[in-house]
């Protein structure tokens, strides 16, 4: 994880119960898991609406937006980023579509 996300994910926790009025994250943690996964999903289509629009400026904002709100879910179901890290590590070198043919012979 890089240093940005490391420390913007030890800004998420330390807003978990702060004063909703003054910290947008603490008002989202308020707001409970679900919406919470909703505005993930919000700004996982406005992302996609930036890329079909070719708009690269607007995806790098919007990028941002996805990775804060991931990091405030994860947050909230207490999973460690290390952890989403660790997964990524196991998969390096396996070729995505070696371990899709695999899946379809389980089937
Ligand atoms: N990185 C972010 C970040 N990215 C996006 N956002 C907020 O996410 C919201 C998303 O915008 P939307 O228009 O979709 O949502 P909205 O209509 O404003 O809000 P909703 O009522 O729909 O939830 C905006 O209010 C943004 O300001 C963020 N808010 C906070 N951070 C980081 O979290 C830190 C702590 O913030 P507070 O908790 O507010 O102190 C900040 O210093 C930043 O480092």
């Amino acid at each position: 994880m890089t240093d940005t996300l490391a420390r913007l994910h030890a800004t998420i926790l330390s807003r978990r119960g702060a004063d909703a009025s003054t910290s947008y994250t603490a008002s989202l943690f308020a707001r409970g898991r679900a919406r919470i996964a909703q505005k993930l999903g919000e700004e996982a289509v406005e992302a996609v609406i930036a890329a079909i629009g070719d708009d690269r400026e607007k995806l790098v904002g919007e990028a941002a937006d996805l990775l804060f709100h991931l990091h405030v879910l994860l947050a909230d179901m207490e999973i460690d980023p290390a952890q989403v890290m660790a997964e990524l590590d196991r998969r390096e070198g396996i070729s995505g579509l070696e371990e899709k043919a695999s899946r379809k012979k389980g089937d």
